[in-house]
């Protein structure tokens, strides 16, 4: 890459359900660097949420919700990414969330299939976020035949791979995590670190990704007509509701939910009103753990103004019960 290369970098931010993106991306928000960054999230699921879960900055933030960045809203990317190159004021760096449920590759196939694009922008890293926890589990799944593995896909195509969330485990589970990776992915640098906290040097302008070692992996990396198929029994349920809710029925109902079925909902996430409040509560669930922020202690942003108060909440899994997911959500709904 030559020296007075004036191209700006784009990051994939990648990694299964519930890994610490979004944590990264506030992480690379917040963080005192200088840069400016453009964010581009796409999210899976019937119910947005996550739009309430990105810190607010300064910084643009562009929402893709119409499908999946890896399927169907490739279009919809490269509209976003020729909007941000016309501005007048430029991003020293534009990074993509993708869903958890995304494969990479057609993702990053995009800063080379596009002449314009190429032009301007370059591919910088393809970041896997891991959780500590959860990943192996995943990697060990067995798919039907001819569907991708996505958390395969994710670690397979990184050049470099946070380790995160491990304070939740042993070093033990650590290092057999570490070992399976290895054996997906020799090649990518491995950064511990919580809360994915770790320096902004290690992740932006890194200039790690290699398009021979992409297609060495992968030898249709380039081809615009590969096609991938998802694991089509992990759905979303989305609940969106005007009115508040009774936060410690709530509480009661998903520990008992979670503890039961968390095996099979991989996420679970919501932004809420509280009755008889002016608070604004965060749930966060990965499997069997689970949060609850208030904005009332400060955790998490209280409403802004103009943001529609209402609570909504998404569960992302394998044999979703639709009908009892949402009726054990509304019985925690406040009369009014
Ligand atoms: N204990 C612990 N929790 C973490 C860590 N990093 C993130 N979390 C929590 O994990 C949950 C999920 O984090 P997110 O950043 O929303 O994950 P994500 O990958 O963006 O999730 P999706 O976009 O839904 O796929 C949140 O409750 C985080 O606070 C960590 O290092 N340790």
């Amino acid at each position: 890459m030559p020296e007075d290369d004036r191209r700006t970098p784009v990051t994939i931010v990648t990694g299964f359900l519930g890994a610490g993106k979004t944590t990264l991306i506030n992480h690379i928000l917040k963080a005192n660097h200088g840069k400016r960054v453009a964010i581009i999230e796409n999210e899976f699921g019937e119910v947005g949420v996550d739009d309430g879960l990105v810190v607010e900055t300064k910084e643009e933030i562009f929402e893709m919700n119409n499908g999946c960045i890896c399927c169907t809203v490739r279009g919809d990317l490269i509209r976003i990414l020729g909007k941000l190159l016309n501005r007048r004021e430029r991003f020293d760096a534009i990074v993509i969330e993708t869903t958890g449920l995304a494969d990479p590759a057609p993702v990053a196939q995009t800063f080379f299939v596009d002449d314009e694009l190429k032009e301007q922008l370059y591919l910088d890293a393809i970041l896997t976020v891991a959780d500590a926890k959860h990943l192996g589990s995943h990697l060990d799944e067995v798919k039907p035949e001819g569907v991708e593995n996505e958390s395969v896909e994710q670690v397979a195509f990184a050049d470099k791979i946070l380790l995160n969330k491990v304070d939740l485990v042993t070093p033990q589970e650590k290092l057999a995590l570490v070992d399976k990776i290895r054996g997906i992915n020799s090649r990518a640098a491995v950064i511990e670190c919580v809360h994915a906290r770790v320096d902004v040097g290690e992740v932006l302008g890194i200039r790690a990704f290699d398009l021979s070692v992409a297609c060495e992996f992968d030898e249709e990396f380039l081809d615009v007509e590969g096609e991938h198929r998802h694991d089509e029994t992990v759905t979303s349920v989305g609940i969106r509701v005007p009115g508040a809710m009774v936060v410690s029925e709530l509480n009661t109902w998903l520990t008992s939910l979670l503890r039961t079925k968390g095996t099979d909902i991989f996420r679970s996430k919501g932004i809420l009103r509280v009755a008889g409040s002016d608070e604004r509560v965060v749930f966060q669930g990965v499997h069997m753990t689970m949060e609850m922020a208030s904005s009332a202690n400060g955790k998490v942003a209280g409403w802004k103004e103009g943001e529609t108060r209402e609570s909504r909440f998404i569960f992302i899994g394998r044999n979703l019960d639709r009908e009892e997911l949402t009726e054990g959500f509304r019985a925690c709904v406040a009369p009014e």
